[in-house]
């Protein structure tokens, strides 16, 4: 095993990224899961839903102690002349405490470059959202042996240095929404180098294809402070097993 450098010292973190899926009756989902959160209340770990943007307000409203708010995306600027875009102000004004920037899927369908996905992030701390900065590679990297380099690489083009609070998560492309996740021995490959890439505070979350039946197993690889889930946070009865685990 690869040293654990910092896992204990490091709150947990479980955050479910809803995408472009949620209407306002799927409010019910979402107080089922904070109604099921309080007994017995897990207090080690953080449970955040980033739901669409449109959901952040009214689930906001809902006052929930146990589940905290995040958005999938934010502009770089503060305001201006950018039609369908919202800044990471209005993100919190709405309600949002984490925003998440640079996911595969923004990367791949809006074509954002590290440059890009570097100025969300410090657009996001600066209206003081915690970013969960998203890094993976693709299968054709990985099978070229390159995958611990590509990422870290990555990391290294929009990480704005220690201390500010930024969450990482590493999402291997090939493993989103596929059913397949990354073994345990690529997770810690990964992870460990991202460590030395961050600080021993950094929180390192795992996503691709999370799921009940092998979370646990994923959240007990060294450096593995949680976890960025998405069809699987959307049901509660999936949802809560995996922030239990
Ligand atoms: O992209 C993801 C979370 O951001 C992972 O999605 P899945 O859990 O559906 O594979």
């Amino acid at each position: 095993m690869i040293q654990n450098m910092g896992d204990g010292d490091v709150r947990r973190l479980i955050a479910g990224n809803w995408k472009m899926n949620g209407l306002e009756d799927d409010l019910a989902e979402v107080t089922t899961l904070a109604q099921r959160l309080e007994t017995p209340r897990p207090d080690n770990v953080d449970v955040v839903i980033c739901p669409p943007a449109t959901l952040i307000a009214p689930m906001h409203a809902l006052q929930f102690d146990t589940i905290g708010l995040g958005a999938q995306d934010c502009h770089t600027e503060e305001s201006g002349a950018y039609t369908g875009d919202l800044s990471a102000a209005m993100l919190r004004d709405a309600g949002a405490c984490y925003c998440i920037v640079g996911h595969s899927e923004r990367r791949d369908y809006h074509g954002e470059t590290d440059e890009v996905v570097k100025a969300k992030l410090a657009a996001a701390l600066k209206a003081d959202l915690i970013p969960i900065l998203c890094v993976g590679e693709n299968l054709e990297t990985r099978e070229a042996g390159k995958a611990v380099d590509t990422v870290v690489a990555q990391l290294k083009a929009a990480f704005p240095g220690a201390g500010k609070g930024v969450v990482v998560a590493y999402e291997p492309i090939w493993a989103i929404g596929t059913g397949k996740t990354a073994g345990p021995a690529e997770i810690e490959e990964m992870h460990a180098a991202l460590r030395q890439a961050t600080s021993p505070d950094t929180r390192l979350l795992y996503g691709g294809s999370v799921k009940p039946g092998n979370a646990a197993e994923i959240l007990a690889v060294s450096n593995v402070n949680g976890a960025l889930v998405g069809g699987a946070s959307l049901k509660a009865d999936d949802f809560e097993p995996i922030v239990r685990a």
